[in-house]
């Protein structure tokens, strides 16, 4: 990967997973700075050697790439730090939900090459999975860098449009969170069968995580086949999914996905 310096504006829980990531990958930490506005989280990067700055625009100055990272809400403010310098030979980066790169060029005229970049939180264990969309701007080595960037937290996939990124989010950006819901209900229910908390917490992630594991081990069967041989006929399987299906969970996950979506356009006219 090449090593360019990188200003990361907003040192969350995303900032952190992928500058985890991209140490662990060997990127030289010197080469990256972190800003925001409070100490803790800067100083939690400080140890790992990363410079960081409670100063957006003197962090952007130096920058090759600046990875805007702060909740939708605050881009508008975040960006007008740095509004008034020029951008045109920098990479723009934007992990946000719902700004799109039309916002993005509104709140910082002068930028050119703009890649809108949906993670998620399992980047923090490498095992991350993002959708990449780049403007017509963007050179070949601009979307070399943004999807280096992002395979050393994980695995990508590139759009065609930008609306897709809507869709992503949707499908692996928000989506952690629905199994963790799923496995809080499983924890609880193993609770009220009698076991220990943390032997149901145990039993029922590590079920998920072996499936997840057969699910990637196996890309020629289908995922049906898959839930299939898990599913003796008149046995425990097929009196489970039965219940499911009298509840609709296929239905339940589409307006889950569906709202998130929505949100996410919603988010676009808000911010
Ligand atoms: N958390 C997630 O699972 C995912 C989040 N995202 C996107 O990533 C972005 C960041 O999300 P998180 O890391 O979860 O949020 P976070 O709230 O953990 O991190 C944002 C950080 O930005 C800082 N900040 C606020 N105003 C600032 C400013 N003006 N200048 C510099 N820093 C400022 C905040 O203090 C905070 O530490 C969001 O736009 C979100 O849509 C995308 C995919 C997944
Ligand atoms: O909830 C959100 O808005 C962000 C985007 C995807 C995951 N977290």
């Amino acid at each position: 990967m090449q090593q360019k310096l990188i200003a990361f504006i907003g040192a969350g829980n995303m900032t952190r997973a992928i500058i985890l990531g991209l140490l662990r990958s060997g990127y030289p930490a010197q080469k990256i700075i972190a800003t925001n506005p409070s100490n803790g989280k800067l100083a939690a990067l400080a140890e790992l050697g990363v410079q960081t700055s409670h100063n957006n625009r003197f962090a952007v100055e130096q920058a090759d790439v600046v990875v805007l990272a702060v909740k939708p809400q605050l881009m508008a403010t975040a960006c007008a730090d740095f509004a008034d310098q020029d951008l045109s030979q920098k990479l723009l980066i934007s992990i946000a939900a719902g700004i799109s790169v039309k916002r993005l060029n509104a709140l910082l005229p002068s930028a050119t090459a703009i890649v809108r970049v949906m993670p998620n939180t399992p980047s923090l264990l490498s095992v991350g999975m993002a959708g990449l969309f780049a403007n017509a701007k963007c050179g070949a080595d601009d979307r070399t860098f943004a999807a280096d960037l992002m395979c050393a937290v994980g695995k990508i996939c590139w759009l065609q449009q930008e609306s897709a990124i809507n869709s992503v989010i949707a499908t692996s950006g928000s989506s952690p969170a629905y199994f963790f819901l799923f496995l809080e209900a499983m924890q609880q229910q193993a609770i009220n069968m009698g076991l220990d908390p943390a032997t149901a917490r145990q039993l029922s992630q590590q079920a998920m995580l072996g499936a997840a594991e057969m699910a990637i081990e196996n890309p020629q069967l289908e995922l049906t086949t898959l839930r299939e041989q898990v599913t003796s006929k008149g046995g425990t399987t097929a009196a489970a999914l039965q219940v499911f299906e009298q509840h609709q969970l296929k239905q339940i996950v589409a307006e889950a996905m569906q709202a998130a979506v929505a949100r996410a356009e919603e988010m676009e006219s808000l911010f």
